[in-house]
């Protein structure tokens, strides 16, 4: 497939480092808040991310008109639960998507997922680094409840489709020295899923992100001229090593 097309309905402070993300390993996005124009999107992309970040007031709507049409043209669906657990607005927002529509994967931080799985913590704003006891048990009890598969983020990531559960680590505690990084994850995953199935998308992604980030943090001076060495790593390891990284 020539240039996956992502729609990306997202927030507005990640957005452009989710566009960067998906051009850099040979992807394409459009990004999109107009209810109007979200079905004729979404029936037409290759996959499509939903991050609920910075939720407009026509979420549910919105939302709603891209996953149906989506759907209904089998095209893969991620959701990013940024924030899930924190306000009620947006965990309900989520709760009732999470219903309606079987989504290729659920991601979330550990906090996040954690809330998900009624680890009875949670998160306090987005980007929350709280670690949760028995992250991957609640991983897997999320991926059995939604069939899907589901992964969360963290020192170390856990991932399942409710079947087969990897844990995955390394990489540079770097990546969370600024904001997005989750974000642009959930990006590089949709645009796995346009080609693979989505528990070796994920897992895909996941390793890309540690694998780039061990070595951007190698000569990094600090948080941002890490941030700028690992988009270069991604595009090196997305394009030449993704057979290892697989
Ligand atoms: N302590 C850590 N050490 C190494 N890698 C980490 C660590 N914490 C998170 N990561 C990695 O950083 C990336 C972002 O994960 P994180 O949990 O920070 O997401 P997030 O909270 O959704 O981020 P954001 O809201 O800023 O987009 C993932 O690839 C994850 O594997
Ligand atoms: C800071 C922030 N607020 C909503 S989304 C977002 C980007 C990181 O998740």
């Amino acid at each position: 497939m020539a240039r996956p097309l992502v729609y990306q309905i997202t927030n507005g402070v990640s957005a452009q480092l989710q566009a960067d993300c998906v051009a850099l390993l040979g992807g394409a996005s459009i990004m999109s808040r107009q209810i109007a124009e979200a079905g004729e999107i979404a029936s037409s992309c290759d996959a499509l991310l939903i991050n609920i970040g910075t939720p407009p007031d026509d979420a549910l709507a919105l939302y709603r008109a891209a996953a149906s049409a989506a759907a209904k043209n089998n095209v893969p669906i991620v959701i990013d639960l940024v924030g899930y657990g924190f306000s009620k607005y947006r965990t309900d927002i989520a709760d009732t998507l999470l219903a309606e529509f079987r989504f290729s994967v659920i991601k979330g931080n550990e906090a996040e997922i954690g809330a998900l799985g009624g680890s009875g913590a949670a998160p306090r704003g987005v980007s929350c680094d709280t670690a949760v006891n028995g992250a991957a048990r609640l991983v897997e009890a999320c991926a059995e409840k939604y069939g899907c598969t589901v992964y969360s983020t963290g020192e170390t990531d856990n991932i399942s489709d409710g079947r087969d559960s990897f844990v995955i680590d390394g990489g540079s505690p770097l990546l969370r020295g600024t904001s997005g990084i989750g974000c642009a994850l959930g990006s590089v995953t949709a645009l796995y899923c346009a080609g693979e199935g989505p528990l070796e998308a994920a897992r895909r992604a996941l390793r890309l992100f540690r694998r780039a980030s061990a070595e951007a943090a190698a000569d990094a001076e600090g948080p941002y001229s890490f941030r700028i060495k690992f988009m270069d790593m991604l595009a090196e390891y997305g394009s030449i090593l993704l057979d290892e990284v697989k």
